[in-house]
């Protein structure tokens, strides 16, 4: 008889996946936590803490329920370009998975057309996507940079994120005003560096606007 083998580990959630555990059990474990720090899960500031706790983690890892597919509704036009496209500045918002504690920072994103250029709404929503799931830093900034380049096929793809990290500044260290910047240079940005060094200067400087 063969013995079905046991999942060692429950794969980060997709569109196609659903939670195997329910909100009633997710409550329970927040009302748990509040006992284990001593506090009375009862008294009445606390009292539907559980259930805005879960709805809120929810909502901050609901990138897990989104797709490009889904995000993009078709934003993908023919467009024979190739200047760089740069949208700067984008607010990041994303928890770190170590601590499940936020990551609060700006994202840059640009790229070189190659006969298609995306809805520039639409830039901002792939980076809320794969923020709002739980993150290093490291991985978001890659997994931004490898999405537009799965989506377009541009000349080239290039993300910096520069972030805080709370569980850096709030605990641990405590390192207050300390900023992680990390990037991901895809096709002409990794390979040419005058490309490169162009859009590392369009993002040192402020915006006209500001
Ligand atoms: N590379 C990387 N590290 C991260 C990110 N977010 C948090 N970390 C780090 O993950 C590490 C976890 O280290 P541990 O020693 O296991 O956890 P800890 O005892 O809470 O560590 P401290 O934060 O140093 O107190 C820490 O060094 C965090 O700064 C991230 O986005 N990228
Ligand atoms: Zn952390």
């Amino acid at each position: 008889m063969t013995v079905p083998s046991i999942p060692t580990f429950v794969p980060a959630l997709t569109t196609e996946a659903q939670p195997i555990v329910s909100e009633a059990e997710m409550q329970a474990a927040v009302r748990t936590l509040l006992l284990g720090l001593g506090e009375d899960p009862d008294r009445e500031g606390l009292r539907d803490t559980p259930k805005r706790m879960v709805k809120a983690l929810k909502f901050l890892t609901s990138g897990y329920q989104q797709s490009l597919d889904e995000l993009l509704n078709g934003a993908i036009f023919p467009e024979d370009l190739d200047e760089m496209v740069l949208v700067r500045d984008i607010d990041l918002f994303s928890s770190c998975e170590h601590h499940i504690w936020p990551i609060i920072g700006k994202v840059h994103v640009a790229y070189i057309p190659n006969g298609k250029v995306i809805g520039l709404s639409k830039i901002a929503r792939i980076c809320e996507m794969y923020a709002r799931r739980l993150q290093v830093q490291e991985r978001l900034t890659a997994q931004i940079a490898d999405a537009l380049q799965g989506l377009l096929n541009p000349q080239g793809v290039a993300v910096v994120v520069e972030a805080s990290h709370m569980c850096m500044v709030m605990r641990g260290v405590q390192k207050p005003g300390s900023w992680t910047s990390t990037s991901a240079m895809r096709g002409v940005f990794s390979s040419d560096s005058r490309t490169r060094q162009e859009f590392f200067n369009l993002i040192s400087h402020s915006p006209a606007s500001r």
